[in-house]
């Protein structure tokens, strides 16, 4: 069955000071309804401005954006039905009041006249991101992943049916962050809500989206499942944004026994071993990045540099020799990255 949409932007194009390269270029995208749509890119691909054309928080130069198929309003001084279905949590935490409580920032967004009302609203919200505990804690108080549950709280108080999520988990530790992330696909899971997420963590993308929209450049260059983008990229671009690789000339994946005919050649890290002493230990270990369960190596041959991820018990300081096995490579064109 066909995703329903509840987003489109067809043929968008905002720039600033009319200056080509900023902003974004004729931008079509389409938002599944109950879905998590995660956009990647690199830093100041647009990705931020194509989430505030699909908010309403900017108007486009050219094109439309349809909200349920309708054109949606640019947001102004009067706020319209459809910009209350669908809240934005940036990263700055701008429309909190730091002096104020957990729980006036949350009232702030709901009428004043029905106390009952505002209570049961504030009382779900909070439950809803485990921060009833916060309510009478100032804001600004709070720690960086506090905030973030509070914001995103605040911005889940009117039930929207779309939710803007800009670099969410970008100043959580990784502990805060897996709850955060459970809680929210939870969510999406009961609520139906649909989640645009920008972010510039991998595995947080690859974890939390169902569908994955690559922008490079103001232009959506590939898009698809996370599945689909991690296993056979078409742009070296994506790759190098999804996953911790080697990127190779012809001739350096030549040292690596691989024969390219196409130009450029990426390796994952995790697909590279570290094979038998008995086949050469030829490559240089060069650095070693402490990961916690495994550790991430740096090695070099002839000019050529690798990285691969070591699960082993056994380690392999900077300095020793080790022998390598590649298990599956991906080729590309220049033209194509
Ligand atoms: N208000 C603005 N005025 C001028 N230029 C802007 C403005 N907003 C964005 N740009 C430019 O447009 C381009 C895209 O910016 P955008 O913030 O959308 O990228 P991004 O992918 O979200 O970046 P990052 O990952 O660094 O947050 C950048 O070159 C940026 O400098």
């Amino acid at each position: 069955m066909k995703d329903e949409l509840i987003l489109e932007t067809i043929t968008v194009t905002k720039n600033f000071f009319g200056d080509k390269s900023s902003g974004v270029n004729n931008i079509t995208v389409f938002i599944p309804k109950g879905k998590i749509t995660g956009i990647v890119g690199e830093s100041g691909s647009g990705k931020t401005s194509l989430l505030k054309l699909l908010s309403g928080h900017m108007k486009p130069d050219s094109g439309d954006v349809f909200f349920h198929g309708a054109p949606l309003p640019v947001r102004g001084h009067n706020m319209e039905p459809e910009h209350a279905k669908i809240a934005m949590v940036s990263q700055d935490n701008s429309d909190m009041e730091m002096a104020a409580t957990v729980w006036d920032n949350l009232g702030r967004s709901l009428p004043a006249e029905d106390v009952n009302y505002k209570l049961q609203k504030i009382t779900q919200a909070l439950n809803l991101l485990g921060i009833y505990e916060l309510r009478e804690q100032p804001f600004g108080k709070l720690s960086g992943g506090e905030k973030q549950r509070v914001t995103i709280a605040k911005a889940l108080i009117n039930r929207p049916e779309v939710l803007m999520l800009d670099e969410p988990f970008n100043q959580v530790d990784a502990n805060y962050r897996e709850g955060l992330q459970h809680d929210i696909r939870q969510i999406v899971k009961e609520w139906g809500v649909t989640v645009v997420l920008v972010s510039h963590d991998p595995s947080e993308l690859l974890s939390m989206a169902d569908e994955l929209i690559v922008i490079k450049e103001g232009e959506i260059v590939e898009h698809g499942s996370p599945e689909k983008l991690y296993e056979s990229p078409k742009l070296l671009y994506t790759a190098k944004i999804l996953v911790s690789c080697s990127e190779l000339t012809a001739a350096q994946a030549k040292v690596c026994g691989i024969k390219s005919k196409r130009g450029a050649v990426v390796i994952y890290a995790e697909h590279i071993q570290i094979a038998s002493m008995a086949l050469g230990a030829k490559w240089l270990v060069k650095q070693v990045l402490y990961k916690g369960f495994y550790e991430e190596l740096i090695i070099e041959r002839d000019e050529v540099t690798l990285r691969l991820q070591n699960f082993a018990l056994r380690k392999y300081p900077v300095g020793s020799k080790v022998g390598i096995k590649i298990t599956k490579f991906y080729e590309f064109g220049k033209w194509l990255g």
